[in-house]
Formats: structure tokens, C-alpha cells, sequence
């Protein structure tokens, strides 16, 4: 029945003027009420007038992750058929083997459908980046305007991976992106905007340098903001070059979403996006894992980290791991060694220009490279099907990077392993991680024999390496002396390690 009616709608699309296309939605939107089961959200930030001291906030916060978890599930969508989107959209969903919409994209699609404003909650890997881009596509095709939507993603390359989603999504409805990050040409990507592109992916340090310097460009006219892993994008360090951005973009007429698998539900975090009575769309409590992910720790005692290492990737053998590192140095090093000990691997930090990020990154996604050993700059949003395995190398010191991190592994249902190495240093953080999980991470069992017999290997490898980055640093310590550092603090923006 229902897929009979947009059929029939699609059919006729093309013969119907922009004035009964505009009506016909008026009407479906006053048709679909205002009844959503989810609106009792709104009061969040309906209710921000009153400021809380911290402990009111959490007490707040954990009432509504219960309210979360009580929630009944949302509706059941079997096909996107069924959520009224434009023919090319379907043929795009089709092509992309999207064979039904996930419990986000059911749960958002529709409210976004009817205009309102969305905070999106699911786990890592469940679809939300096409739960923001098929609304957006599914507007822009009745109204296809120049600056459309900027969406704005904390990384790199994240940004560039929602890219691709939007032009998968949106190609055979012509749609134009274009992504301005950090590290590239700022007069390529002013090329790029000049040519008036509907989708802006973005990360904010750079947007804001192509506001506030790039002639002709402005997001006057924009009509739909996304923050991509908001609640990362809304804390301390991104938080005053979003408000610059935010005041350039207007609010009347914008429709904002916001979506991320560990969503705040601080008001006044909340409120720097000016969302217009959202509705929030959570299909997971505030900190969950997928259930098809399998997480255990490993105790290491003091100086035999490596070597633990080494033994988990000669264990994984065949697999696709990412290791986690806290600093870029690690990052490195890790890298480094594991090469000299033949396990293939590249590294991915901030420390690396652009090129050599998007190499490293390209090498791993083509199976090049079995191992990529990563600074929290690859902790969110990434989506790399073939990832078995998360180790984390280093513990992170938030509970939230903790869920990114092994949420980069058993994606879209798929299954997936994560290995913490936890250090007498890292007992806190590791509890503090349980209990915000509220899981009690097993135990992975080791062949304590085999690890001692690489001990030996390991450390003199190891030595090798460490000596050998020394000399490159201060190789480059000379080389860099004198340098103009100017501007590159804000670029650097989208840099989450040490
Ligand atoms: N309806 C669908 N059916 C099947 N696969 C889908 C569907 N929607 C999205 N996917 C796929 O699911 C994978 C994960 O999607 P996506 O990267 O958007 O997850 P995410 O929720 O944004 O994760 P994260 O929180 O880690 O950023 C992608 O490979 C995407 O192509």
C-alpha cells in the first residue's frame, strides 16, 4: 500500500509544479502531527533556562540515560520504499545493498522528513552518516540550491568519508560536494567552493579560515547544519571556533542535526548548536557497545608491552588490526617496529602531512597493509569494514575514546575482537571504562612460555627503533629551526592525541 503511494507520487514528480510540491509537504507534515514518541526530548533544552551545577547535570544525565533504556523500540521500517524518498535516492540505497533502513535511520529519517531538527544516539558503526544524508539529498532534490548543507566532522578523514557517502548517495541526482579539511591547498579549495557546491563537508578550523578569508563565500543561505560526532565537536577544544562558525550561519530557516554514538545530554553543550525543539532519536543508551563485539583486557606486567604487542599481531596473523596509541611518538615507534619484525603496518597521526595520512589510510582500507597503528585521530567515525581487530596499545584516558576506538571493528553487524593492555598505570582508567560500559572485560588468556621466548627479540628490535627515531628528530629539529609555525594551530584542529 504505502509503496504503491510513493510510486504513484514519484511517477508524477516531474509534472508537479514547486507551489504543489511545497503544499503537498505542508501537508504531509501537518498529516504526520506532531506526535512524535520522542518529543518528550525537547524538553532538554526547552528546559535550559535553569543552570545546574555539575552534580545536578550528571543526576539529570543518568535519569535520562534510564529513560534511554526503557524507551520502546522505534518504528519498524522493512524498505526504504516506505519512507516516502525520491526514486534516485531508493536506486542509490538499492546500489549500496542498504536492503532496509538500520534502527537509527528508522528512528531519524522520518521526524527529519517532516523538517524538525534531530539528535541522532546509536552505536558505532549502525548507519548513522546516511541517517543525516538521506534527508538532506531527499530536500536538495525538490530544491537544489548552492551551499546547501555544511556538514562538519572532527577529522580529516572523517570528512572525507562522509564525502563519499553523500556522492554514493547523491550521484544520480547530481549532487555537488566538495570537502575542505585541514592540510590542503586553501586555494584549491576555494577553487572548489567558487564552483558552488550543495554539500560542504568540513572540519572547523578550516571552514572558518574559508569564512572569514575566501571572497564570495558565505553560508548565508544555508539550510541544513550536521555536526558529525557532536559531542566531540561541542567540548572545550572545538568549542570557540564553532561559535565563530555558528554565528556567521543563520538559524532562521536552518535545520540542524546532530548525531554521534556518545551523545552529551549537557544543556548548555547542547545549546551552543541553537537547535529549534529537536527531537532526539536514540536507539542506544549513552555509552554502549555493539553486541557483536567481543572485549577482553590483557594484564601486562611492567616493560613488556611490546612484547604482548607482538605476540596479539603474531596471534591475529591474517587478520586487519588497528592499535591504538596515546601519542604520536608511540604511533611511530609501534609502526616502525612492526615492520622491522615483519608484521606490515603503517602509522596514521598528526604528525604526518596530508599526503602521507591519506596514503597510509588508503594502503590499509586496499589490504596493503594488515596493521595500522593509530593516534585517537583514527578513533571516530571511521568505517573500514575489514577491521577483525581493535588492540588498544595504550588505554584511553576518556571512556567515550574507548568506545570510538573498538567501535572501529564489528561494524554493521558484523563481528569483531578488542584487546586492551593494561599496565599497572592503567587499573583506574580501565575501571573507570567498566563502569561506565557496565561490563566486567574479561581476561584474554596468553601462552605466558611464548611470550617470554620473544621478550629477547622484541627489546633489541625495539632499541633499534627508538635509536633510529632520535636521530630523524633531531634530523628534523634542525631542518625545522627557523620555521614560520604561523596559522598552523587552528588547522591542526582536528588533532585528538599528544
Ligand atoms: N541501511 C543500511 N543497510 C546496510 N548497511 C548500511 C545501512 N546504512 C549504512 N550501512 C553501512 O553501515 C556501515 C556503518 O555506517 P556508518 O559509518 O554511517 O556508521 P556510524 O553509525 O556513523 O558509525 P560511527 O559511530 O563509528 O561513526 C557503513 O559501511 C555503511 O555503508
Amino acid at each position: 500500500m504505502v509503496n504503491k503511494i510513493v510510486k504513484k507520487k514519484s511517477s508524477n514528480s516531474e509534472l508537479t509544479s514547486l507551489a504543489d510540491k511545497i503544499r503537498q509537504r505542508a501537508l504531509e507534515r501537518q498529516s504526520a502531527g506532531k506526535t512524535s514518541q520522542h518529543d518528550s526530548d525537547n524538553q532538554e533544552s526547552s528546559a535550559a533556562g535553569s543552570r545546574k551545577d555539575g552534580s545536578e547535570d550528571e543526576e539529570q544525565e543518568k535519569k535520562q540515560e534510564q529513560e534511554e533504556e526503557e524507551a520502546e523500540e522505534g518504528p519498524q521500517f522493512e524498505s526504504f520504499n516506505q519512507l516516502k524518498l525520491v526514486p534516485e535516492l531508493l536506486e542509490a540505497c538499492a546500489t549500496l545493498n542498504y536492503s532496509k533502513p538500520t534502527p537509527i535511520q528508522a528512528a531519524s529519517i522520518p521526524p527529519a522528513l517532516e523538517g524538525k531538527d534531530i539528535i541522532g544516539l546509536a552505536q558505532t558503526g549502525s548507519g548513522k552518516t546516511a541517517a543525516f544524508a538521506i534527508p538532506i539529498l531527499n530536500q536538495l532534490w525538490h530544491d537544489q540550491q548552492p551551499y546547501y548543507a555544511c556538514v562538519m566532522a572532527p577529522t580529516r578523514e572523517l570528512a572525507a568519508q562522509i564525502k563519499e557517502t553523500f556522492d554514493s548517495l547523491g550521484g544520480a541526482m547530481g549532487v555537488r560536494t566538495t570537502c575542505i579539511v585541514g592540510g590542503m591547498s586553501m586555494i584549491d579549495q576555494a577553487r572548489d567552493l567558487m564552483r558552488r557546491p550543495h554539500i560542504i563537508i568540513a572540519t572547523p578550523g578550516r571552514l572558518m579560515d574559508h569564512l572569514e578569508n575566501t571572497k564570495g563565500f558565505s553560508l548565508r543561505k544555508l539550510r541544513f547544519l550536521v555536526m558529525d560526532e557532536a559531542d566531540r565537536l561541542l567540548d572545550m577544544e572545538f568549542g570557540p571556533v564553532l561559535d565563530r562558525i555558528l554565528k556567521v550561519i543563520p538559524t532562521h530557516g536552518r535545520t540542524t542535526y546532530l548525531f554521534s554514538a556518545t551523545m552529551t545530554s549537557k544543556i548548555d553543550k547542547l545549546q551552543r548548536a541553537s537547535l529549534t525543539n529537536p527531537v532526539k532519536c536514540a536507539v542506544s543508551t549513552k555509552y554502549e557497545t555493539v553486541e557483536t563485539l567481543i572485549q577482553a583486557l590483557m594484564v601486562v606486567p611492567g616493560g613488556l608491552k611490546n612484547t604482548f604487542l607482538i605476540y596479539l599481531l603474531n596471534e591475529f596473523l591474517g587478520k586487519t588490526v588497528i592499535v591504538f596509541t596515546r601519542t604520536k611518538a608511540n604511533a611511530e615507534r609501534i609502526s616502525t617496529l612492526c615492520n622491522l619484525l615483519e608484521f606490515s603496518s603503517t602509522a596514521l597521526h598528526g604528525d604526518l602531512n596530508q599526503n602521507q595520512r591519506t596514503g597510509a589510510l588508503d594502503l590499509f582500507k586496499a589490504g596493503k597493509r594488515a596493521i595500522l597503528v593509530a593516534t585517537d585521530v583514527a578513533a571516530r567515525g571511521l568505517d573500514i569494514p575489514s577491521v577483525d581487530i581493535v588492540i588498544n596499545y595504550d588505554i584511553p584516558v576518556d571512556s567515550k575514546s574507548y568506545i570510538h576506538r573498538v567501535g572501529r571493528t564489528a561494524r554493521a553487524g558484523r563481528s569483531g575482537k578488542s584487546i586492551s593492555l593494561v599496565s599497572q598505570y592503567d587499573l583506574e582508567l580501565i575501571l573507570r571504562i567498566e563502569d561506565v560500559l557496565g561490563l566486567k572485560l574479561p581476561k584474554e588468556s596468553v601462552d605466558k612460555a611464548a611470550i617470554m621466548a620473544l621478550r629477547d627479540t622484541v627489546d633489541k628490535a625495539n632499541g633499534e627503533v627508538v635509536m633510529e627515531m632520535n636521530r630523524r628528530s633531531k634530523e628534523k629539529a634542525l631542518r625545522g629551526k627557523g620555521r614560520n609555525h604561523r596559522g598552523k594551530s587552528r588547522d591542526n584542529m582536528d588533532r585528538e592525541e599528544q
